[in-house]
């Protein structure tokens, strides 16, 4: 909670402010009780109009003036609130994105966007309601009590005798409710997990029929968060009838022996109006208790899921070379016995991998699938640490680069292309912000996308939708490309990413990228690809099942020799007609 609350810290002053003239409202609301006192005995039981005017007429103003500070009061909650809402928002937001990959696995989508939104929203409001009326109630109690002493102490100890229930019963209220909320917001997660899966694969869902399935996943989520809702509710409906059980009974005993003090001349009516009114007062506080207390318990439990965030420290990306240059890459990469294992799989992926390649060298990476191609990209620009061996580029072993520079020096097409939503020249620029239209347009064109751009009635200027739904799945990976492209990457790391271009597309592209001086690992399912690379890295289950030139491999691999084989039987006869 401590590092939550840091971030309340720079809004001190307006806090203070508000909390001044939330006393202000708060002392009004104390004093009426006493000045209708005053009225009715020396006003009205005494028959004395000035009386009755003068202290009439100060009523009027001091609730002018509780008006105007809970109006101003509103407006320095509000601004330290929102303050601190943006400032934590954006805090959590920069922690997520230094985390690494392996720390993702940790923190499921779905709850990071709960903790970066609903839980942020919760704190929120009830630091906005605490400046404005959450403190006032607990502080309405402490105050009637001790204003109802100062007008008839003899009464007022009818108000303090259920004192001990009342604690015992609030206690329970919080300890029971901060548990039940955080659960609350697990469930949450939840129910965002699936309407967040559901809503990506909309049309695998209706292609599949899968519409009432979904449906009833959905239901059954959202009648665990409504399940789980309310009997965090039904603790606060249980325990606030007892409490304002108790104050009503302290308010019969306080009318009770109110009377009999009066009839023996030991009070007078005012006094004991005044110490019904304070009860009432407490009373209404009392009855507030219960949403504040579950607001409290809520914002706690959204408290310490976002401080669980935010206090990641091992899972994070380090980099004490950050903004460093070191020299200029060129591109040569070397594994040396490298094995690898995800966190939490025991079993590794890539077992004693050792390879080289030279700068602007092409190395193809072909294997089944599961064999670790991705995995074993990934390692270049340290998504994940090598369990044991190293990975060097230039020589030095990829952990001493500068983070930023190794990745600077990498363009990265993943296997699933992913676009944002934006304009087909602001995903381009992605890859690098500062290019000028002219490098986008080059890089568009090595990627074979530019002919197909210019199609399109808006040009570069086209909308692509989220991730990419008005392109095809061609034209997504060639844009991909491009992106990578426009870096002018010294390493340029192609995850099995042609694999929906046509034949004649791909044989254009692949012409284009070769003129390029990149170093290249491709990851590649297909013969034809590999032959064009000056090396090929033949993985099975983790392992080198053959490394060398195609030729190499065709002589000396049985695998390898087989996939070409049966690629061999497959390949379009050159007479075929152009299926473009
Ligand atoms: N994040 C992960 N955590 C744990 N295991 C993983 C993770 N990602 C992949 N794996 C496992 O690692 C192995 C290699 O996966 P990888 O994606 O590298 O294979 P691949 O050769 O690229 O396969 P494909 O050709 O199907 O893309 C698989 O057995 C997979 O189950």
């Amino acid at each position: 909670m401590k590092t939550v609350f840091s971030y309340v810290r720079p809004y001190k002053w307006p806090i203070a402010i508000a909390l001044f003239l939330m006393l202000i409202e708060l002392s009004v609301e104390l004093v009426q009780p006493l000045i209708i006192a005053k009225i009715i005995d020396d006003g009205i039981m005494k028959g004395d109009q000035s009386v009755i005017w003068t202290w009439g007429g100060v009523m009027m103003l001091m609730a002018f003036v509780a008006f105007l500070s809970g109006a101003t009061n509103s407006f320095f909650a509000s601004h330290a609130s929102q303050s601190f809402a943006f400032d934590v928002r954006s805090a959590l937001f920069k922690q997520v994105q230094q985390f690494t990959v392996a720390t993702f696995t940790k923190f499921p989508t779905a709850g990071l966007i709960t903790r970066l939104t609903s839980d942020v929203t919760m704190v929120q409001n009830v630091l906005f309601m605490s400046l404005r009326i959450m403190l006032r109630a607990p502080l309405l109690v402490l105050g009637s009590v001790i204003m109802a002493f100062i007008v008839n102490a003899y009464l007022a100890m009818f108000l303090v005798i259920g004192a001990p229930f009342l604690i015992i019963f609030l206690y329970i209220m919080v300890k029971k409710g901060v548990s039940y909320f955080a659960l609350v917001q697990v469930r949450l997660d939840r129910v965002n997990r699936v309407l967040q899966e559901n809503l990506q694969a909309v049309r695998l869902v209706k292609a599949y029929l899968r519409g009432t399935f979904e449906s009833s996943r959905f239901e059954k989520v959202s009648n665990l968060l409504k399940m789980d809702t309310v009997k965090a509710l039904r603790i606060m409906e249980i325990i606030l009838p007892l409490l304002l059980l108790v104050m009503n009974i302290s308010l019969l005993a306080v009318l009770w022996f109110g009377a009999r003090e009066i009839q023996s001349n030991n009070a007078q009516i005012g006094e004991l109006v005044a110490i019904v009114n304070y009860a009432m007062r407490m009373t209404g506080a009392f009855s507030m208790f219960a949403f504040i207390i579950m607001a409290f318990a809520r914002a706690k439990a959204s408290a310490e899921r976002m401080e669980e965030v935010l206090l990641v420290n091992e899972g994070l990306e380090r980099d004490d070379e950050s903004g460093k240059m070191h020299g200029i890459i060129k591109g040569e990469i070397n594994f040396k016995n490298v094995t690898f294992s995800y966190p939490n799989t025991p079993e590794p992926v890539l077992q004693n991998i050792s390879f080289d390649v030279k700068s602007g060298e092409k190395l193809a990476i072909m294997g089944a699938t599961g064999a670790g191609k991705s995995t074993l990209m990934q390692l270049i620009p340290r998504f994940f640490e090598v369990t044991s061996g190293s990975i060097t580029v230039d020589g030095k072993d990829v952990k001493n680069w500068p983070l930023d520079q190794l990745r600077q020096a990498i363009g990265l097409v993943p296997q699933q292309s992913l676009l944002f939503t934006g304009s087909i020249y602001q995903n381009l620029a992605w890859g690098k912000v500062e290019a000028s239209t002219d490098e986008l347009q080059q890089a568009a064109k090595q990627a074979q996308i530019h002919s197909s751009v210019e199609q399109f009635a808006k040009g570069y200027d086209t909308r692509v939708g989220q991730k990419g739904v008005n392109l095809s799945g061609g034209q997504k990976q060639r844009l991909s490309i491009a992106r990578a492209l426009v870096r002018k990457p010294e390493i340029l790391l192609l995850d099995d990413s042609t694999s929906a271009l046509d034949v004649k597309t791909e044989a254009s592209l692949w012409e284009a990228l070769d003129k390029e001086e990149a170093t290249m690992l491709v990851v590649t399912q297909k013969i034809r690809t590999a032959k064009g690379a000056d090396r090929v890295l033949l993985l099975d289950n983790g392992r080198i099942a053959a490394y060398g030139s195609h030729q190499e491999l065709i002589e000396t691999s049985d695998l390898y020799r087989q996939i070409a084989e049966s690629q061999q039987e497959q390949e379009v006869p050159s007479h075929a007609p152009d299926v473009n």
